[in-house]
């Protein structure tokens, strides 16, 4: 995973602080540019009572604590009530109208992410680690949001109440302002050499958080093998090891984070008590006006806050950038399939599926070697051979799941290529070994064969499958849940909810991949049984490793790397001799042993049981 998620982050690298936020604005912020107009409209209300909040003890001061004019105490209370209970108002309001905005805005994205991802194929899924998509799902969009809010606040609130405070502290005393601003300087320097240790610990922690959901998935998908190797200890210390460095990278980031708070104390510290030295050394030997002094200092100590985050802004911007620039490159990868500008539907007749000369390979070799072969239209064609030979690989390019590097895939005459998605997998219905059925009813499931099918089709295709007697059975019946992944369900029937969502589909070209392969002789007959309906009529490709089901196809084609060696009935290529019977013998010898186990550990069993009659 590791290099991957470099990669990514190395790539991101590359788009500037500028780049991403123009992109992030164009894209996400443009549509709510009237919420946010009210939203600044409301900060700018927050700015302006915080200012008057500072500006109004100039007349507590003078009026109320040198004049003594006890009319004014009634008049400036109210006052004061009012700044705050409008300031309360406002930041309420403004408060709402973001997290709204940032809501919608964190919804969009993943909508955006999911929409992104599933238009990639299979090489993008094979690719990129689980846990890595599902954290960009939730962190990176998270992100944007983020990073939108940091920019708004900071410019909205922060700086226009900044900017309000200082214009209370230059009319009150300009003198003492300009020495309050020496500070800034060391402030600026001191905050930008954080940002780019900040820049790597960020990248790293959302490397961490993939590792985490990553194994979090392994566990749930794997546990039967971990339960039965016992490798829960195991599973557990790489847990351990990811949470750690997640926690370790954690505690750097605040670290880093906080670093600016003794910075800026420290420096405010010392704005404060020159102002103190100056200011009361003013009022005293200058007799100067201690109501503008105190509102000065009152204006200073309200501006150290919006300062102190607006020194900020720049470090927690890059940790919040590093999320968007890997949001940006996951959604700058464009799918490497895609469907041709001009597709057509494809029009499917009869069902001849045809390789002409196809050449195709994963990444180094070629795994389908120039290969030219005919599948007849409604026949049963087999495809037989060692491990690795590339069976499933031809079924993955009939569904176009990947392009031939050369030559082209036919069906009923037009090229896979030239035609849509849609039209060409609803013609094609595949059935595989590992039967994956969706959390939900079994009827759902089998309605994915064809959404909007009625119920009687339903149940029709159920019937056909040797499904409905079991469905009938569950509780619940068609309503019954299936558990995650078909869970609750035995291999068997899962085998054959699979086949009536098949049978539903109604396609003219069906892929089998070791369908019974994985089953007990009782389920293998059931489900022997509906495949035998399921393939009348239809183009059949069948892939299986054990011969005796590929005895009755209509045609065997032998692979072997890639390449087609044999291709006839299977009395024609037992009697050519070659890798066929080859596997044949080799295969018929596996039987014999096994039934020759089997009648030793009978005769063991018999021999026991008379022992212990005896
Ligand atoms: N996604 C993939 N990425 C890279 N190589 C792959 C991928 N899928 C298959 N291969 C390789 O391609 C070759 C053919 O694989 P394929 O699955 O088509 O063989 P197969 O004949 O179906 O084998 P088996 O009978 O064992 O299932 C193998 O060498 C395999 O390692």
């Amino acid at each position: 995973m590791k290099p991957i998620l470099a990669k990514l982050a190395g790539n991101g690298e590359k788009k500037g602080t500028l780049y991403l936020l123009k992109r992030l604005m164009m894209e996400n912020a443009r549509d709510y540019l009237w919420h946010y107009a009210f939203a600044f409209a409301l900060m700018g209300v927050v700015a302006a009572t915080t200012a008057a909040s500072a500006w109004i003890i100039k007349d507590v001061i003078n009026k109320i604590f040198i004049e003594r004019n006890s009319g004014m105490v009634w008049a400036i209370a109210l006052s004061v009530i009012g700044i705050y209970l409008v300031k309360g108002l406002a930041s309420y309001g403004q408060d709402m109208m973001l997290a709204r905005i940032g809501n919608n805005i964190v919804a969009r994205n993943q909508k955006r992410i999911y929409r992104h991802i599933l238009n990639h194929g299979l090489e993008f899924f094979q690719n990129t680690p689980m846990g890595d998509l599902s954290t960009r799902m939730s962190y990176n969009a998270q992100a944007a949001r983020d990073v939108l809010d940091l920019v708004i606040t900071s410019f909205g609130r922060d700086a226009t109440s900044l900017v309000s405070l200082i214009a209370v502290m230059l009319v009150q005393d300009p003198v003492l302002s300009i020495g309050a601003f020496l500070i800034m300087p060391p402030a600026v320097i001191g905050v930008s050499k954080l940002v780019k240790r900040v820049r790597k610990v960020a990248r790293s922690e959302f490397q961490g958080l993939a590792e985490i959901v990553t194994i979090v998935q392994e566990t749930s998908l794997g546990i039967r093998i971990i339960k039965a190797f016992g490798l829960e200890g195991r599973m557990q210390k790489a847990m351990n090891k990811a949470v750690e460095d997640v926690e370790r990278r954690s505690n750097k980031m605040v670290a880093l984070n906080a670093r600016t708070s003794p910075l800026m104390e420290t420096l405010g510290g010392f704005a404060v008590a020159g102002v103190i030295m100056y200011g009361g050394w003013a009022v005293i030997h200058l007799n100067k006006d201690p109501g503008s002094f105190f509102s000065f200092i009152t204006a200073l100590l309200l501006a150290y806050e919006p300062a102190k985050r607006l020194a900020r802004l720049q470090v927690q911007l890059e940790s919040g950038l590093i999320g968007v620039r890997m949001l940006y490159e996951l959604l700058d990868r464009k799918p490497t399939l895609v469907e041709a500008p001009d597709a057509t539907e494809l029009i499917c007749n009869q069902g001849l599926v045809r390789f002409d000369n196809v050449r195709f390979g994963y990444g180094r070799g070629p795994v389908i070697n120039d290969l030219t072969l005919d599948f007849p239209a409604g026949k049963v064609s087999a495809l037989v051979g060692p491990s690795g030979a590339g069976k499933s690989t031809i079924l993955a390019l009939i569904e176009r799941f990947y392009d031939p590097k050369r030559g082209r895939v036919l069906i009923d005459g037009q090229d896979i290529k030239d035609v849509t998605f849609v039209s060409l997998r609803q013609d094609i219905a595949l059935v595989t070994q590992d039967t994956f059925l969706f959390q939900g009813s079994v009827r759902d499931n089998i309605l994915t064969g064809r959404p909007g099918a009625t119920e009687q089709e339903v149940i029709d295709a159920a019937i056909a499958a040797n499904a409905h007697e079991f469905i009938v059975e569950m509780q619940g019946g068609y309503d019954a849940n299936v558990g995650e992944g078909g869970g609750r369900l035995s291999g068997g029937q899962r085998q054959r909810v699979a086949i009536a969502r098949a049978m539903l589909r109604d396609a003219k070209v069906l892929l089998l991949d070791e369908a019974t392969s994985a089953l007990d002789s009782m389920s293998e007959s059931k489900v022997q049984e509906a495949l035998q309906r399921l393939m009348k009529g239809r183009t059949t490709i069948v892939i299986a490793h054990r011969l005796s089901t590929v005895r009755d196809a209509d045609v065997i084609h032998v692979l072997d790397k890639g390449r087609l060696v044999q291709s006839g009935s299977h009395a024609q290529l037992l009697a050519e001799g070659g890798l066929y019977s080859h596997l044949h013998a080799l295969q018929f010898r596996e039987a014999a042993d096994n039934v020759a186990d089997e009648a030793a550990a009978q005769e063991g069993r018999k021999a026991t049981s008379i022992a212990s009659v005896a």
